[in-house]
Order: C-alpha cells, then sequence, then structure tokens
C-alpha cells in the first residue's frame, strides 16, 4: 500500500518530520511518500497562507496521487480537502477530520491545543464543518509558530502541556488534539504527561486512510468530487488543469 502524505508547507525539514511520525505508525507493508507544494508559505498560520496552500495541494495531488492508495494532508486546517477529493479516486483525508474523530471515539468531550490563536477561528469552522460542535468542547492557542516547534524543547512542551492541562480543566474535556501536524513528534511525550488521550492527526489519518484502502473503499466519483470539468488552465498552472 502506497500513502502519499503532503506537508501543504514548503519547509522541507517539516515533511521530513512529518514523514517520520507517519512511518512510526504505518503498517509493514504500507510505503509512505511525502511530498510538499513546489510554492507556498514556509509555514501555515492565518487564512492568506492557507489560500496558497490550498492551491499548492492541489497541484501535489494532480502530479502524485495516481500512483498513491490513499492520501493524507498534513496540515491542520485540512487546506484543499474537497479539490484534492475531485482529483483523485483515492481516499483523501485531512489530520483534523481523522483527529476529530479519533478523539469522538475515546471521549464524549475533547479540547484542541493548537499554534497561533488567530487560527484557532480554522479549526472552530472545521468543528462546525465535520460535525463535531458538540464533541469539541474547546479550541485553544499557544501561540507558538509553527516552524518554532521544528526541535521542540522542554520549554516548549511545557507550554503545550500547560494549554493542554488548561483546556482539559476549563472545557471538561476527556482528550487532546494536538493542532498542528507541527506537534506530531510530541505526541508520545504529551500523552505521558497528560494522563489523558492525546490525539496526532498525523497518526490517526495515517491507520484510518490505510483501512479505507484495505477495505477497497475510495471517494465517490459521483455530484461534487467528480472529476472537475475539461477546461483550460492559463499560466503556471497550465499544467494542472483537465
Ligand atoms: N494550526 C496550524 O498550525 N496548522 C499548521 N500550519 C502548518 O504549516 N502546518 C500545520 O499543521
Amino acid at each position: 500500500m502506497k500513502i502519499l502524505l503532503i506537508n501543504p508547507n514548503t519547509t522541507a525539514s517539516m515533511t521530513q518530520a512529518i514523514a517520520q511520525a507517519a512511518r512510526a505508525v504505518a503498517a509493514p507493508g504500507t510505503e509512505i511518500v511525502a511530498a510538499q507544494p513546489s510554492f507556498g508559505p514556509a509555514s501555515i498560520e492565518c487564512h492568506y497562507d492557507e489560500a496558497i496552500a490550498a492551491a499548492g495541494v492541489a497541484e501535489q495531488v494532480r502530479l502524485g496521487a495516481a500512483a498513491a492508495d490513499a492520501v493524507v494532508i498534513s496540515c491542520f486546517g485540512d487546506p484543499g480537502l474537497d479539490a484534492a477529493r475531485e482529483a483523485t479516486a483515492a481516499p483523501v483525508l485531512g489530520i483534523a477530520e481523522a483527529a476529530f474523530h479519533a478523539a469522538s471515539f475515546l471521549a464524549t468531550r475533547f479540547s484542541v491545543v493548537t499554534t497561533l490563536t488567530r487560527t484557532c477561528v480554522i479549526a472552530e469552522r472545521l468543528v462546525q464543518r465535520y460535525g463535531f460542535e458538540a464533541q469539541c468542547a474547546g479550541v485553544h492557542g499557544t501561540d507558538i509558530p509553527v516552524l518554532d516547534l521544528e526541535g521542540a524543547g522542554e520549554a516548549l512542551v511545557g507550554q503545550i502541556e500547560e494549554a493542554a492541562r488548561a483546556a482539559i480543566a476549563r472545557d471538561r474535556s476527556g482528550a487532546i488534539v494536538l493542532g498542528c501536524a507541527g506537534m506530531a513528534p510530541l505526541c508520545a511525550e504529551l500523552s505521558g504527561r497528560l494522563g489523558v488521550p492525546v490525539i496526532d492527526g498525523v497518526a490517526a489519518a495515517v491507520k484510518f486512510a490505510e483501512a479505507l484502502a484495505a477495505l477497497g473503499l475510495r471517494t465517490s466519483r459521483r455530484g461534487d468530487y467528480a472529476s472537475p470539468p475539461p477546461k483550460p488552465y492559463a499560466g503556471c498552472v497550465s499544467h494542472l488543469g483537465w
């Protein structure tokens, strides 16, 4: 089985860190192929970053999904998710959607701890879109920049731990969702410290993707997820049309 793992930002070291977290949980027969857009922001921390990154995800799915049994979009905003599902019949999972589902199996209420506070509204909109308003008790920012998570030391891990403890108390939640792909390498450490399930969306998405692919389930080709209608694409994306 082959899973195309797309980091929607353009920081290669983060792509590798995410791929390492995915390979740590992938089944023996699963190959993780890591990719990132050829253009776009070094990190995704606002609506504008996300708009550009969504196009980068579409590029990588268009160019790389044909040989994949599943695709994972490894940014907590799930940028380009619907476009990716039009662009391939392989199952496409976003790490936020996967993490919310995993948390919903483990607790009646869960909290999200993420990076910049300004990105909370992006996660809150996904909670609504995916139908988890009754179970997601809160989304909380730490104001840790995404790229500061690389090689995070005790100070940052402790900061995330404290934010998670405050969220558990304030929200009366029973599980924590890590609201950034860059937090994936910290999941085991935080799980040991917090005493509640801590869900990393990268790992959850990889395992759900394996399950769907193993069941032979693929994205519906009817209705709004049918392939895009053929038309010319101008300029630097002329090779991405249908
Ligand atoms: N909430 C976030 O920090 N999302 C993210 N920005 C990135 O560049 N990767 C993420 O997962």
